[in-house]
């Protein structure tokens, strides 16, 4: 069995079953708020590690009292997390404000007011190099099939070759990152790589701060980035009510890849980065 089999196809993106037709269809009228916080990700790339952060500077500013289990509870805007009994967009309309709207979804089946965003709305979009990506998805999938009673057993090889094929979960991933990153003058936008987030975590949680236009003073600031941490924050996703969230925390590192790729799988997806990636500008660190 593997996470294919309980997937299927919308306009050429792969997506589990627990996004559906129906959801789609209404997905560019969903209402975004101007006070809405936007996490459009493709999976694995560091989207609960942002959210976590988000979560603490709402509170550090005094907007929310929630915590970010709270916060995130909804699950993805497109799908119904298998714990609950609607999916996220229907819970999220009810939902008061300050929002945290999380998506997996490709721009060109985001809500419009994420993808031709007007008023106050802030989208932020977290990328992570592919191979490090493509590890953890890997990981990730055997565990989502886990929950769900299943054994994966597709083999790592199948799976990296699946990748560059597009064929993974919310894949093609360059026709994803790419499709972002067309926003990327838009000032509602804010990219943050997760290799620079691990490397200097302070000066990313700096620049989340201005970005969300909040004032928060310099110790605070760091207390946020010191609790961030991936050994600050594992216990607490560990620890999580969210079943899904539970899930998260694995290694937290950069170069996990250097463990499952083969000299020759590392330079076919190479081949692969240099003919659909090299010269768009975005510049990913594999170290
Ligand atoms: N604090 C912190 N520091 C560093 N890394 C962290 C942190 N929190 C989560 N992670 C790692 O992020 C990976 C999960 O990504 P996502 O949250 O995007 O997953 S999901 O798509 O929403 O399921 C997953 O990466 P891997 O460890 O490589 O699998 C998590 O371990």
């Amino acid at each position: 069995m593997s996470i294919e089999k309980i997937s299927w196809e919308y306009k050429g993106i792969t997506l589990l079953q627990n996004v559906t037709k129906e959801t789609l269809d209404v997905m560019p009228n969903f209402q975004i708020r101007d006070d809405d916080i936007v996490v459009a990700s493709f999976p694995k790339t560091g989207t609960n590690w942002l959210l976590d952060i988000i979560g603490k500077i709402l509170r550090a500013a005094g907007k929310t009292d929630s915590s970010t289990d709270s916060l995130i509870a909804p699950g993805l805007l497109e799908a119904k997390l298998p714990t609950a009994t609607q999916p996220g967009y229907v819970t999220l309309a009810d939902m008061p404000s300050p929002r945290l709207v999380v998506t997996h979804l490709p721009i060109q089946l985001a809500p419009n007011g994420i993808s031709k965003p007007q008023n106050k709305v802030k989208i932020l979009v977290p990328m992570r190099n592919p191979k490090d990506t493509a590890v953890s998805l890997f990981h990730f999938g055997k565990k989502i099939l886990e929950l769900m009673g299943m054994t994966d057993d597709v083999p790592w090889e199948e799976f990296a070759h699946n990748f560059t094929n597009g064929k993974v979960l919310y894949g093609p991933f360059e026709d994803h990152v790419l499709g972002w990153w067309q926003m990327r003058d838009d000032p509602h936008f804010l990219f943050l790589k997760y290799e620079d987030m691990k490397k200097d975590l302070l000066s990313a949680v700096k620049t989340i701060v201005a970005f969300l236009e909040f004032n928060l003073d310099e110790p605070t600031i760091k207390g946020i980035a010191e609790a961030s941490t991936f050994t600050n924050m594992k216990a607490d996703m560990d620890n999580s009510k969210l079943a899904e969230r539970q899930m998260i925390a694995r290694k937290g590192i950069i170069g996990d890849w250097k463990n499952m790729f083969t000299p020759d799988q590392s330079k076919a997806f190479d081949a692969w980065y240099e003919e659909k990636l090299a010269g768009t500008g975005i510049m990913f660190d594999f170290e």
